[in-house]
Protein backbone atom coordinates (compact mmCIF):
# COMPACT_ATOMS: atom_id res chain seq x y z
CA UNK A 1 0.00 0.00 0.00
CA UNK A 2 1.54 3.35 -0.94
CA UNK A 3 1.29 6.10 2.21
CA UNK A 4 -1.67 7.47 0.70
CA UNK A 5 -3.89 4.38 0.29
CA UNK A 6 -3.30 3.76 4.17
CA UNK A 7 -4.54 7.38 4.88
CA UNK A 8 -7.41 6.44 2.93
CA UNK A 9 -7.54 2.74 4.56
CA UNK A 10 -7.63 4.50 7.81
CA UNK A 11 -10.44 7.00 6.67
CA UNK A 12 -12.57 3.89 5.51
CA UNK A 13 -12.03 1.93 9.19
CA UNK A 14 -12.90 5.40 11.00
CA UNK A 15 -16.09 5.52 9.00
CA UNK A 16 -17.12 1.79 10.28
CA UNK A 17 -15.99 2.56 13.67
CA UNK A 18 -17.82 5.83 13.86
CA UNK A 19 -20.80 3.72 12.72
CA UNK A 20 -20.01 0.88 15.58
CA UNK A 21 -19.86 3.67 18.29
CA UNK A 22 -23.18 5.22 17.43
CA UNK A 23 -25.17 1.81 17.17
CA UNK A 24 -23.54 -0.21 19.69
CA UNK A 25 -21.22 -2.45 16.69
CA UNK A 26 -18.39 -4.41 16.96
CA UNK A 27 -15.20 -2.90 18.62
CA UNK A 28 -12.82 -0.88 16.57
CA UNK A 29 -9.95 -3.54 17.30
CA UNK A 30 -12.59 -6.21 15.88
CA UNK A 31 -13.14 -3.93 12.67
CA UNK A 32 -9.55 -3.50 12.23
CA UNK A 33 -9.06 -6.85 12.10
CA UNK A 34 -11.88 -7.88 9.93
CA UNK A 35 -10.56 -5.33 7.28
CA UNK A 36 -7.47 -6.80 6.91
CA UNK A 37 -8.72 -10.20 7.16
CA UNK A 38 -10.79 -9.20 3.57
CA UNK A 39 -7.59 -7.46 2.06
CA UNK A 40 -4.42 -10.22 2.06
CA UNK A 41 -2.66 -7.80 -0.22
CA UNK A 42 -2.13 -5.57 3.06
CA UNK A 43 1.40 -6.70 4.68
CA UNK A 44 2.64 -6.06 8.50
CA UNK A 45 3.58 -2.89 7.98
CA UNK A 46 0.65 -1.43 5.94
CA UNK A 47 -1.33 -2.66 8.49
CA UNK A 48 0.56 -1.26 11.52
CA UNK A 49 0.49 2.00 9.63
CA UNK A 50 -3.27 2.21 9.32
CA UNK A 51 -4.06 1.08 12.47
CA UNK A 52 -1.33 3.78 13.95
CA UNK A 53 -3.10 6.21 12.02
CA UNK A 54 -7.18 4.97 13.13
CA UNK A 55 -5.41 4.78 16.63
CA UNK A 56 -4.19 8.54 16.74
CA UNK A 57 -6.90 9.89 15.07
CA UNK A 58 -9.38 8.17 18.00
CA UNK A 59 -7.22 9.27 20.95
CA UNK A 60 -7.13 13.01 19.30
CA UNK A 61 -10.96 13.42 19.29
CA UNK A 62 -13.44 13.28 22.03
CA UNK A 63 -16.41 13.57 20.67
CA UNK A 64 -17.44 11.26 18.06
CA UNK A 65 -16.75 12.83 14.99
CA UNK A 66 -19.36 13.12 11.97
CA UNK A 67 -16.89 11.38 9.71
CA UNK A 68 -13.53 9.60 9.12
CA UNK A 69 -12.02 12.08 7.00
CA UNK A 70 -12.93 14.79 9.77
CA UNK A 71 -11.42 12.48 11.85
CA UNK A 72 -8.52 11.94 9.96
CA UNK A 73 -7.61 15.86 8.86
CA UNK A 74 -8.18 16.66 12.15
CA UNK A 75 -5.08 14.05 13.05
CA UNK A 76 -3.31 16.93 10.11
CA UNK A 77 -3.16 19.58 12.67
CA UNK A 78 -1.46 17.28 15.11
CA UNK A 79 0.92 15.18 12.08
CA UNK A 80 1.60 17.93 9.41
CA UNK A 81 3.24 16.05 7.52
CA UNK A 82 -0.04 13.42 6.97
CA UNK A 83 -1.51 16.95 4.79
CA UNK A 84 0.51 16.10 1.88
CA UNK A 85 -0.81 12.42 1.22
CA UNK A 86 -4.42 13.42 0.17
CA UNK A 87 -3.08 13.87 -2.78
CA UNK A 88 -6.09 12.62 -4.61
CA UNK A 89 -3.89 10.01 -6.24
CA UNK A 90 -5.43 6.32 -7.11
CA UNK A 91 -6.44 4.40 -3.57
CA UNK A 92 -5.35 8.25 -1.96
CA UNK A 93 -7.72 10.80 -0.44
CA UNK A 94 -8.96 13.66 -2.01
CA UNK A 95 -7.04 16.70 -1.54
CA UNK A 96 -7.84 19.05 1.68
CA UNK A 97 -9.95 21.60 0.31
CA UNK A 98 -9.16 25.12 1.71
CA UNK A 99 -11.53 25.92 4.99
CA UNK A 100 -11.79 22.05 5.01
CA UNK A 101 -12.45 21.28 8.89
CA UNK A 102 -11.19 18.61 10.90
CA UNK A 103 -12.75 17.44 14.08
CA UNK A 104 -11.92 19.36 17.25
CA UNK A 105 -8.93 17.96 19.35
CA UNK A 106 -10.21 16.89 22.96
CA UNK A 107 -9.84 14.07 25.89
CA UNK A 108 -13.05 14.65 27.39
CA UNK A 109 -16.42 14.71 25.40
CA UNK A 110 -17.75 18.10 26.56
CA UNK A 111 -21.33 17.15 28.14
CA UNK A 112 -19.34 14.27 30.58
CA UNK A 113 -16.52 16.98 31.67
CA UNK A 114 -18.64 18.53 34.19
CA UNK A 115 -19.35 15.14 35.21
CA UNK A 116 -15.75 13.63 36.28
CA UNK A 117 -14.90 13.63 39.26
CA UNK A 118 -13.10 16.94 40.21
CA UNK A 119 -9.54 15.31 41.41
CA UNK A 120 -9.14 13.72 37.84
CA UNK A 121 -6.76 15.30 35.50
CA UNK A 122 -8.68 14.89 32.40
CA UNK A 123 -5.45 15.38 30.11
CA UNK A 124 -3.78 12.41 31.35
CA UNK A 125 -6.86 9.86 30.94
CA UNK A 126 -5.60 9.41 26.87
CA UNK A 127 -2.34 8.52 27.89
CA UNK A 128 0.00 5.27 26.72
CA UNK A 129 -0.56 2.59 29.27
CA UNK A 130 2.21 0.78 30.45
CA UNK A 131 1.79 -3.47 31.03
CA UNK A 132 1.32 -3.75 34.42
CA UNK A 133 1.64 -7.53 35.92
CA UNK A 134 0.44 -9.91 39.44
CA UNK A 135 3.32 -11.92 40.22
CA UNK A 136 1.03 -14.98 41.25
CA UNK A 137 1.65 -15.95 44.54
CA UNK A 138 0.58 -19.34 44.20
CA UNK A 139 3.38 -20.15 41.75
CA UNK A 140 6.34 -17.49 42.59
CA UNK A 141 7.61 -14.32 44.14
CA UNK A 142 8.36 -10.82 42.41
CA UNK A 143 12.10 -12.30 43.61
CA UNK A 144 12.24 -15.62 41.55
CA UNK A 145 10.52 -13.54 38.84
CA UNK A 146 12.58 -10.63 38.12
CA UNK A 147 15.38 -12.53 36.37
CA UNK A 148 13.00 -14.00 33.19
CA UNK A 149 11.65 -10.25 32.63
CA UNK A 150 14.15 -8.12 33.08
CA UNK A 151 12.81 -5.00 31.64
CA UNK A 152 10.22 -5.29 34.67
CA UNK A 153 10.23 -2.67 37.13
CA UNK A 154 8.89 -2.42 41.11
CA UNK A 155 5.28 -0.50 41.35
CA UNK A 156 5.32 1.34 44.79
CA UNK A 157 2.68 0.65 47.33
CA UNK A 158 2.00 -2.77 45.59
CA UNK A 159 4.30 -5.79 46.59
CA UNK A 160 2.81 -8.30 43.67
CA UNK A 161 3.27 -5.72 40.92
CA UNK A 162 5.89 -5.05 38.06
CA UNK A 163 5.53 -2.81 35.00
CA UNK A 164 6.49 -3.31 31.84
CA UNK A 165 7.06 -0.81 28.98
CA UNK A 166 3.89 0.00 26.52
CA UNK A 167 3.68 -3.13 23.86
CA UNK A 168 5.92 -5.48 25.64
CA UNK A 169 4.84 -9.00 24.43
CA UNK A 170 5.00 -10.70 28.10
CA UNK A 171 2.75 -13.77 26.52
CA UNK A 172 5.69 -14.60 24.77
CA UNK A 173 7.53 -15.16 28.54
CA UNK A 174 8.12 -18.31 30.07
CA UNK A 175 6.97 -16.30 33.28
CA UNK A 176 3.72 -15.63 31.83
CA UNK A 177 3.12 -19.40 30.04
CA UNK A 178 3.83 -21.14 33.32
CA UNK A 179 1.03 -18.70 34.90
CA UNK A 180 3.51 -16.67 37.81
CA UNK A 181 2.16 -13.80 36.30
CA UNK A 182 -0.46 -11.97 35.05
CA UNK A 183 -1.21 -8.96 32.87
CA UNK A 184 -3.28 -6.72 35.55
CA UNK A 185 -3.41 -2.89 35.75
CA UNK A 186 -1.68 -1.75 39.64
CA UNK A 187 -5.34 0.13 39.92
CA UNK A 188 -7.26 -3.70 39.69
CA UNK A 189 -4.66 -5.45 42.14
CA UNK A 190 -4.88 -2.44 44.61
CA UNK A 191 -8.71 -3.13 44.69
CA UNK A 192 -8.38 -7.11 44.95
CA UNK A 193 -5.52 -6.49 47.84
CA UNK A 194 -8.26 -4.03 49.63
CA UNK A 195 -10.81 -6.95 49.73
CA UNK A 196 -8.00 -8.47 52.14
CA UNK A 197 -9.25 -12.06 51.52
CA UNK A 198 -7.33 -15.00 53.42
CA UNK A 199 -7.76 -18.96 53.38
CA UNK A 200 -10.47 -20.53 54.45
CA UNK A 201 -12.99 -17.40 53.72
CA UNK A 202 -16.41 -17.29 51.55
CA UNK A 203 -15.51 -14.23 48.78
CA UNK A 204 -17.84 -13.90 46.20
CA UNK A 205 -16.72 -11.84 43.29
CA UNK A 206 -19.82 -10.65 41.62
CA UNK A 207 -18.82 -9.26 38.53
CA UNK A 208 -16.38 -11.86 37.98
CA UNK A 209 -16.35 -11.19 33.82
CA UNK A 210 -13.05 -13.16 32.78
CA UNK A 211 -12.05 -13.30 36.23
CA UNK A 212 -8.97 -11.19 36.50
CA UNK A 213 -9.88 -9.99 40.06
CA UNK A 214 -11.19 -13.77 40.79
CA UNK A 215 -7.67 -14.65 40.41
CA UNK A 216 -5.77 -12.09 42.52
CA UNK A 217 -8.30 -13.04 45.08
CA UNK A 218 -7.50 -16.81 44.77
CA UNK A 219 -3.75 -16.03 45.23
CA UNK A 220 -4.70 -14.03 48.50
CA UNK A 221 -6.77 -17.24 49.92
CA UNK A 222 -3.67 -19.18 49.01
CA UNK A 223 -6.12 -21.13 46.85
CA UNK A 224 -8.08 -22.45 49.67
CA UNK A 225 -11.51 -21.27 50.73
CA UNK A 226 -14.43 -20.78 49.30
CA UNK A 227 -14.50 -18.34 45.43
CA UNK A 228 -17.08 -17.59 43.56
CA UNK A 229 -16.99 -15.96 40.74
CA UNK A 230 -20.67 -15.15 39.14
CA UNK A 231 -21.34 -12.86 36.12
CA UNK A 232 -24.43 -12.31 33.92
CA UNK A 233 -22.48 -13.16 30.19
CA UNK A 234 -21.62 -16.65 29.58
CA UNK A 235 -18.38 -16.40 27.51
CA UNK A 236 -16.95 -14.24 29.39
CA UNK A 237 -17.28 -16.44 32.82
CA UNK A 238 -16.03 -19.37 30.58
CA UNK A 239 -13.20 -17.64 29.64
CA UNK A 240 -12.16 -17.86 33.71
CA UNK A 241 -11.49 -21.58 33.54
CA UNK A 242 -8.58 -21.78 31.24
CA UNK A 243 -7.13 -18.71 33.09
CA UNK A 244 -7.40 -20.45 36.17
CA UNK A 245 -5.89 -23.27 35.11
CA UNK A 246 -2.75 -21.72 33.96
CA UNK A 247 -2.77 -19.77 37.26
CA UNK A 248 -2.92 -23.61 39.52
CA UNK A 249 -6.32 -22.07 40.89
CA UNK A 250 -8.77 -24.82 41.72
CA UNK A 251 -10.77 -23.07 44.42
CA UNK A 252 -12.95 -20.95 41.72
CA UNK A 253 -16.51 -21.92 41.66
CA UNK A 254 -18.15 -20.47 38.64
CA UNK A 255 -21.85 -18.96 38.77
CA UNK A 256 -24.12 -17.66 36.27
CA UNK A 257 -26.57 -15.55 36.90
CA UNK A 258 -29.55 -14.59 35.28
CA UNK A 259 -29.64 -10.46 34.30
CA UNK A 260 -32.87 -9.16 36.43
CA UNK A 261 -33.05 -12.09 38.30
CA UNK A 262 -29.88 -12.47 39.73
CA UNK A 263 -31.61 -13.83 43.29
CA UNK A 264 -32.54 -16.76 42.17
CA UNK A 265 -28.86 -18.19 41.59
CA UNK A 266 -27.63 -16.55 44.22
CA UNK A 267 -30.58 -17.66 47.30
CA UNK A 268 -28.12 -20.21 48.77
CA UNK A 269 -25.41 -17.85 49.46
CA UNK A 270 -27.31 -14.92 51.19
CA UNK A 271 -25.78 -14.05 54.43
CA UNK A 272 -22.43 -16.49 53.64
CA UNK A 273 -20.04 -14.52 52.60
CA UNK A 274 -17.06 -12.97 54.32
CA UNK A 275 -16.37 -10.27 51.48
CA UNK A 276 -18.05 -9.69 48.37
CA UNK A 277 -16.75 -8.01 45.63
CA UNK A 278 -18.83 -5.76 42.97
CA UNK A 279 -16.66 -4.59 40.20
CA UNK A 280 -19.35 -2.87 38.65
CA UNK A 281 -20.29 -2.49 34.61
CA UNK A 282 -19.65 1.26 33.99
CA UNK A 283 -18.86 4.07 31.88
CA UNK A 284 -15.22 2.65 31.56
CA UNK A 285 -13.99 6.24 32.24
CA UNK A 286 -10.90 5.13 34.00
CA UNK A 287 -9.62 3.02 30.75
CA UNK A 288 -9.68 5.20 28.19
CA UNK A 289 -5.87 4.49 27.44
CA UNK A 290 -6.89 1.48 26.82
CA UNK A 291 -10.41 1.63 24.76
CA UNK A 292 -9.83 5.24 23.48
CA UNK A 293 -12.86 5.05 21.35
CA UNK A 294 -15.17 4.46 24.47
CA UNK A 295 -15.63 8.30 24.58
CA UNK A 296 -17.75 7.74 21.37
CA UNK A 297 -19.65 5.13 22.73
CA UNK A 298 -20.45 6.79 25.86
CA UNK A 299 -24.06 8.81 26.05
CA UNK A 300 -26.05 10.19 29.40
CA UNK A 301 -28.67 7.79 28.57
CA UNK A 302 -26.03 5.17 28.68
CA UNK A 303 -24.61 6.61 32.37
CA UNK A 304 -27.76 6.64 33.19
CA UNK A 305 -28.65 3.25 32.85
CA UNK A 306 -24.88 2.27 33.95
CA UNK A 307 -25.63 4.19 37.41
CA UNK A 308 -29.08 2.09 38.31
CA UNK A 309 -27.99 -1.34 37.34
CA UNK A 310 -24.99 -0.60 39.59
CA UNK A 311 -27.39 0.86 42.23
CA UNK A 312 -29.55 -2.29 41.78
CA UNK A 313 -25.90 -5.26 41.97
CA UNK A 314 -25.18 -3.37 45.04
CA UNK A 315 -29.13 -3.65 46.57
CA UNK A 316 -28.89 -7.70 45.74
CA UNK A 317 -25.04 -8.15 46.82
CA UNK A 318 -25.94 -6.62 50.44
CA UNK A 319 -27.57 -9.71 51.92
CA UNK A 320 -25.22 -12.11 50.72
CA UNK A 321 -22.50 -10.40 53.41
CA UNK A 322 -22.65 -12.30 56.89
CA UNK A 323 -22.78 -9.66 59.66
CA UNK A 324 -19.47 -8.22 60.12
CA UNK A 325 -18.48 -8.84 56.33
CA UNK A 326 -17.08 -6.47 53.89
CA UNK A 327 -18.49 -5.34 50.21
CA UNK A 328 -15.88 -3.95 47.91
CA UNK A 329 -17.53 -1.60 45.64
CA UNK A 330 -15.60 -0.50 42.50
CA UNK A 331 -15.58 0.70 39.27
CA UNK A 332 -13.05 1.84 36.39
CA UNK A 333 -15.02 4.78 36.01
CA UNK A 334 -13.82 8.45 37.29
CA UNK A 335 -17.43 10.31 37.08
CA UNK A 336 -18.85 11.03 40.63
CA UNK A 337 -22.42 9.40 40.05
CA UNK A 338 -20.56 6.25 39.85
CA UNK A 339 -18.45 6.33 42.34
CA UNK A 340 -18.63 8.40 45.05
CA UNK A 341 -22.14 9.53 45.19
CA UNK A 342 -22.81 5.87 44.04
CA UNK A 343 -21.39 4.35 47.58
CA UNK A 344 -22.91 7.63 49.27
CA UNK A 345 -26.72 6.48 48.32
CA UNK A 346 -26.17 3.29 49.06
CA UNK A 347 -25.48 4.25 52.71
CA UNK A 348 -28.26 6.08 52.78
CA UNK A 349 -30.56 3.19 51.82
CA UNK A 350 -29.20 0.75 53.52
CA UNK A 351 -29.19 0.73 57.36
CA UNK A 352 -26.45 -1.65 59.34
CA UNK A 353 -23.29 -0.05 57.09
CA UNK A 354 -20.59 1.93 57.71
CA UNK A 355 -17.90 2.72 54.81
CA UNK A 356 -14.03 2.13 56.24
CA UNK A 357 -11.12 3.69 54.78
CA UNK A 358 -8.58 2.54 53.07
CA UNK A 359 -5.06 2.17 53.80
CA UNK A 360 -3.24 2.22 50.66
CA UNK A 361 0.17 4.16 49.52
CA UNK A 362 -1.69 5.01 46.24
CA UNK A 363 -4.60 7.28 45.39
CA UNK A 364 -6.47 10.24 46.62
CA UNK A 365 -9.88 9.51 49.47
CA UNK A 366 -12.64 10.83 47.28
CA UNK A 367 -15.84 10.67 49.20
CA UNK A 368 -15.96 7.06 51.44
CA UNK A 369 -13.59 5.40 48.83
CA UNK A 370 -10.98 5.91 47.04
CA UNK A 371 -9.90 7.32 43.78
CA UNK A 372 -7.02 6.34 41.39
CA UNK A 373 -5.89 8.29 38.14
CA UNK A 374 -3.36 7.46 35.71
CA UNK A 375 -2.72 11.36 36.00
CA UNK A 376 -2.25 10.82 39.63
CA UNK A 377 -1.35 7.26 40.02
CA UNK A 378 0.04 6.05 36.40
CA UNK A 379 -3.30 3.44 36.76
CA UNK A 380 -6.14 3.05 35.07
CA UNK A 381 -8.72 5.19 37.01
CA UNK A 382 -10.73 3.59 39.59
CA UNK A 383 -13.17 4.18 42.36
CA UNK A 384 -13.84 2.21 45.45
CA UNK A 385 -14.81 1.61 49.09
CA UNK A 386 -15.31 -0.59 51.46
CA UNK A 387 -18.29 -1.20 53.16
CA UNK A 388 -18.95 -3.10 56.20
CA UNK A 389 -22.15 -5.09 57.10
CA UNK A 390 -22.22 -3.57 61.19
CA UNK A 391 -25.79 -5.65 61.70
C1 LIG B 1 -15.97 -4.19 35.09
S1 LIG B 1 -16.47 -5.70 34.46
C2 LIG B 1 -15.70 -6.84 35.54
C3 LIG B 1 -14.24 -7.05 35.32
C4 LIG B 1 -13.65 -8.17 36.14
N1 LIG B 1 -14.04 -8.10 37.54
C5 LIG B 1 -12.13 -8.19 36.06
O1 LIG B 1 -11.44 -7.87 37.01
O2 LIG B 1 -11.63 -8.56 35.00
C6 LIG B 1 -18.13 -5.81 34.96
C7 LIG B 1 -18.78 -7.14 34.76
O3 LIG B 1 -20.08 -7.08 35.32
C8 LIG B 1 -20.88 -7.97 34.61
N2 LIG B 1 -22.29 -7.67 34.93
C9 LIG B 1 -23.11 -6.80 34.32
N3 LIG B 1 -24.34 -6.82 34.90
C10 LIG B 1 -24.26 -7.73 35.90
C11 LIG B 1 -25.19 -8.21 36.86
N4 LIG B 1 -26.44 -7.75 36.88
N5 LIG B 1 -24.79 -9.15 37.73
C12 LIG B 1 -23.51 -9.62 37.69
N6 LIG B 1 -22.58 -9.22 36.80
C13 LIG B 1 -22.96 -8.28 35.91
C14 LIG B 1 -20.49 -7.74 33.18
O4 LIG B 1 -20.84 -8.84 32.36
C15 LIG B 1 -18.96 -7.57 33.32
O5 LIG B 1 -18.30 -8.77 33.08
Amino acid sequence: MTPSARIQAAIDLLDAIIAAARDGGPAADTLIARYFKERRYAGSRDRRAVRDHVYDAIRRVADRPEAGRAAMIGLVEAQPELAALFDGSTHAPLPIEPGEAGAAAGAVPGWLQPLLAAPVEQDALLGRAPVDLRVNRLKATPAQVAPELPDATPIEGIPDALRLPEGYPVEQSEAWKRGAVEVQDAGSQLISAACGAQAGQTVIDLCAGAGGKTLALAAAMGGKGRLIAADTIRNRIDRLAPRAERAGVTCIERLLLDQGHEARALAPLVGQADIVLVDAPCSGTGTWRRNPEARWRLTQARLDRLVSEQARILDFAAPLLAPGGLLVYATCALTDREGRDQVDAFLARQAGWSAEPIAADMGRAHGHGLLLTPGHDGTDGFYFARLRRTA
